[in-house]
């Protein structure tokens, strides 16, 4: 598979590291100001770049017939139109807030969780996400996706960065030092509590599924998540 990188910073260059130890060829690095973008030359491409870059980078790659694979956050208030931009080009995309295997499942765990705890009204819920100091974004995609995991599942109807009230989730985000992503989940009574988390210990998890997503969808066409790649009930 020849592959284009969107973005080479600390995820592009380990996915570019993952593609090559699986057979593939990275055909063109993009990064800031990149003028003359050889579309041609690629199958599929990967987007990690920045809140503010990355839907031209996905358009873009929509009206040259490249199907995308997106895991840049804070952007996500123009996915419809990236949507419709690839239905409109007959494209394929796939952006996921966390591409590791683990997250998946616990977003899976969480969903189930937050299923059996809307009926227990004496339980309070609330987030926290931790990470590296150079992120750009918070609260992370992955705390987005978690908080709607539990709307959809909940009487929850929103959540807010250090905000609580009766329908709101609060999330807190933290930053420190090279943490790689760590999230956590808690419901919280009187008289105990429950806690579910995931620590990432270093981003391989995020960077190869994003490859076997990019491998997944060659010659598919439309709008797909990781739950199809990874055929997740
Ligand atoms: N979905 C997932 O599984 C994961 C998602 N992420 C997300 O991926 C994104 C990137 O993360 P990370 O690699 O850690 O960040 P980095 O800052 O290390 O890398 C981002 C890169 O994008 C470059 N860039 C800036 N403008 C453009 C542009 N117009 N086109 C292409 N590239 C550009 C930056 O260049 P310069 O430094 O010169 O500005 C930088 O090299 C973030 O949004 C992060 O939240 C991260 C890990 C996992
Ligand atoms: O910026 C990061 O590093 C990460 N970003 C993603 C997010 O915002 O959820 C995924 C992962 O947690 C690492």
């Amino acid at each position: 598979m020849r592959i284009g990188l969107f973005g080479y910073g600390k995820m592009g260059r380990m996915i570019a590291e993952i593609a090559q130890s699986r057979g593939h060829k990275i055909v063109a690095k993009v990064d800031v100001d990149a003028a003359d973008i050889d579309y041609a030359s690629m199958d599929v491409a990967i987007d990690f770049s920045t809140p503010d870059s990355a839907f031209d980078n996905i358009t873009g790659c929509f009206e040259n017939g490249v199907p995308v694979i997106c895991g840049t956050t804070g952007w996500l208030n123009q996915y419809n139109e990236a949507v419709e931009r690839c239905n409109k080009n007959k494209s394929a995309f796939i952006y996921a807030s966390n591409f590791s295997l683990g997250v998946n499942i616990f977003f899976e765990l969480n969903a189930h969780l937050a299923k059996m705890m809307s009926k227990l009204e004496q339980y309070k819920v609330s987030m926290e996400e931790i990470h590296h100091t150079q992120k750009l974004d918070a609260p992370s995609g992955t705390a987005i996706t978690l908080a709607e995991g539990i709307i959809n599942n909940t009487a929850y109807t929103e959540w807010q960065l250090e905000k609580s009230g009766d329908k709101i989730i609060p999330i807190t985000s933290k930053r420190e030092g090279m943490v790689p992503g760590t999230h956590s989940i808690c419901y919280e009574s009187n008289v105990d509590s429950i806690e579910i988390k995931h620590t990432a210990h270093n981003r391989e998890g995020f960077a190869l599924g994003a490859v076997i997503a990019a491998e997944w969808i060659q010659g598919k066409t439309g709008v797909f998540s990781m739950k199809d790649v990874l055929n997740l009930s």
